[in-house]
C-alpha cells in the first residue's frame, strides 16, 4: 500500500531509487556518469540532507544548488529535455511508492526549482 513520504527512511528509499534510475538513463545519465563523475558514497547523503530540509523541515542542508549547477553546465551543455527527464523520473519514483501531500510537495517543489535553474542556465548564454 502506498503512503506518504513521513521520514528520513522514506527519503533515502525515495533518493535511492531515483539515483539508480538516473545512474541508467539514456539520455542524462552520463551527465552524472562520465561528466561529473559523481562520488555517490558523497553525493547521496547530501541530496537525503536536500530533501530532509525542504519536506521534513530539517536544517541539515547547507549545499547551493544553483551554483553547481551552473559550474556543471559549464562543462557541458545542459538542455530542457535534461531538466524534463530529470523530473519524469523524478515523479515516476514518487508515484511508484508514495501518495498524500509531502509527496505532491516534493514534486511542486522539484518543478519549481527545475525551472528557476534552466531559467538561470539559460540565461547564461545571452
Ligand atoms: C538536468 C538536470 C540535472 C542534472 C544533470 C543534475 C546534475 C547534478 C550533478 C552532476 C550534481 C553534482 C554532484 C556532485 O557534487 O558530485 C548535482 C548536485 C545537486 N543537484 Fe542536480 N542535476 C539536475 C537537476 C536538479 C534538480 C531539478 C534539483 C532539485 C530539485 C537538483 C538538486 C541538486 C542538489 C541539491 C545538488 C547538491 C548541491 C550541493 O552539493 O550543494 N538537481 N546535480
Amino acid at each position: 500500500m502506498k503512503k506518504d513520504i513521513e521520514d528520513a527512511e522514506d527519503i533515502k528509499q525515495l533518493v535511492d531509487s531515483f539515483y539508480k534510475k538516473v545512474q541508467q538513463d539514456e539520455l542524462i545519465g552520463y551527465i552524472f556518469n562520465d561528466v561529473a563523475k559523481v562520488n555517490w558514497e558523497k553525493h547521496l547523503p547530501i541530496m537525503y540532507n536536500f530533501w530532509e530540509t525542504l519536506l521534513l523541515e530539517k536544517t541539515s542542508f547547507t549545499g547551493n544548488p544553483m551554483l553547481k549547477h551552473r559550474m556543471l553546465s559549464k562543462k557541458t551543455p545542459l538542455a530542457q529535455e535534461h531538466f524534463d527527464r530529470w523530473l519524469k523520473l523524478w515523479y515516476t519514483t514518487i508515484d511508484a511508492s508514495f501518495v498524500g501531500s509531502v509527496a505532491e510537495a516534493a514534486k511542486t517543489r522539484s518543478k519549481s526549482i527545475a525551472d528557476l535553474m534552466w531559467y538561470k542556465i539559460s540565461q547564461q548564454h545571452v
